[in-house]
């Protein structure tokens, strides 16, 4: 099986994917969108993407992705992000002049990195291609963020570890597909976008819906409506004890929105 990744070997989405797929063959991505384009044209029968981070809070252009490729979430997968900075042998932190990484990474290191003076920050595809060019090329005085399995992979030496900024830290993946999986009695967990009408309440009436039918909303997130500036369609994550439950607020909630799509039923994880 094919499952599209963004990033090599040793990043945090190949270790996500590896979790996920026993036995898969990955296809590298340099951006989130190779990453949609390979599933919806079926080069890939998966994607593993990167939805939120726990510090860094939503990927808001891979919301956009999904809905412009119409790819379904099948399940989801949540990743501790323990982030090491590493250069070549010998380096310390004195040395370093340039930092590279992930912009999501980087973006959880901040008072790590605000700490360091006159040090340049280069964002990079994925957080091991950082590692991998730094020891290809043996550059000196340049560090990269990344797991300690991306250290021991491409033989970088870890300078400090655990530098994000909250040590509890984990991303959210979704697996992506071009098809919806018919729901199990497994299915405990839905993703729903939808958009509003525009008079007071309005959303306020679709949450209590949801509270009255017994759905747990654990997230909630606004979204641009491509080409009509600032409105915004609403994606929420809802959890159930039984998936009737869920089918029964659906079929009522329809009423309440202008536009309604399940993203995907899947089985919640934990982290
Ligand atoms: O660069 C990587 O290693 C990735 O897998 C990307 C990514 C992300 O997209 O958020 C994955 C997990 C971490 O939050 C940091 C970076």
């Amino acid at each position: 099986m094919k499952v599209a990744i963004q990033g090599i070997a040793g990043s945090y989405h190949h270790q996500a994917a590896t979790a996920l797929f026993e036995e898969a063959t990955m296809v590298e991505c340099d951006t989130f969108e190779q990453l949609a384009q390979s599933v919806d044209r079926g080069e890939s029968q998966a994607g593993v993407m990167a939805i939120g981070n726990s510090i860094a809070g939503s990927i808001l252009p891979n919301y956009g992705l999904l809905q412009q490729y119409q790819l379904v979430i099948t399940a989801e997968y949540f990743l501790p992000i323990n982030h090491c900075l590493m250069a070549i042998a010998g380096q310390t932190l004195k040395d370093i002049e340039e930092v590279q990484s992930h912009p999501m990474a980087l973006l959880q290191c901040k008072p790590f990195l605000n700490d360091l003076e006159n040090t340049k920050l280069v964002e990079t595809d994925d957080t091991a291609a950082a590692v991998m060019r730094i020891k290809r090329n043996h550059l000196k005085g340049v560090a990269a963020i990344a797991s300690s399995i991306a250290a021991s992979l491409y033989d970088l030496e870890i300078i400090a570890q655990d530098i994000q900024e909250e040590k509890l830290n984990a991303t959210r993946f979704v697996v992506v597909e071009k098809a919806s999986q018919p729901e199990t009695e497994n299915s405990n967990k839905a993703t729903l976008n939808f958009t509003t009408t525009h008079e007071a309440g309005s959303l306020s009436r679709i949450l209590s819906l949801f509270a009255r039918k017994g759905l747990n909303l654990s997230k909630i997130q606004s979204i641009p409506i491509p080409e009509q500036p600032f409105l915004f369609s609403f994606v929420v994550d809802v959890e159930f004890v039984e998936l009737q439950m869920f089918k029964d607020a659906v079929r009522e909630v329809k009423s309440l929105t202008k536009e309604f799509n399940i993203m995907g039923i899947y089985k919640a994880a934990t982290l």
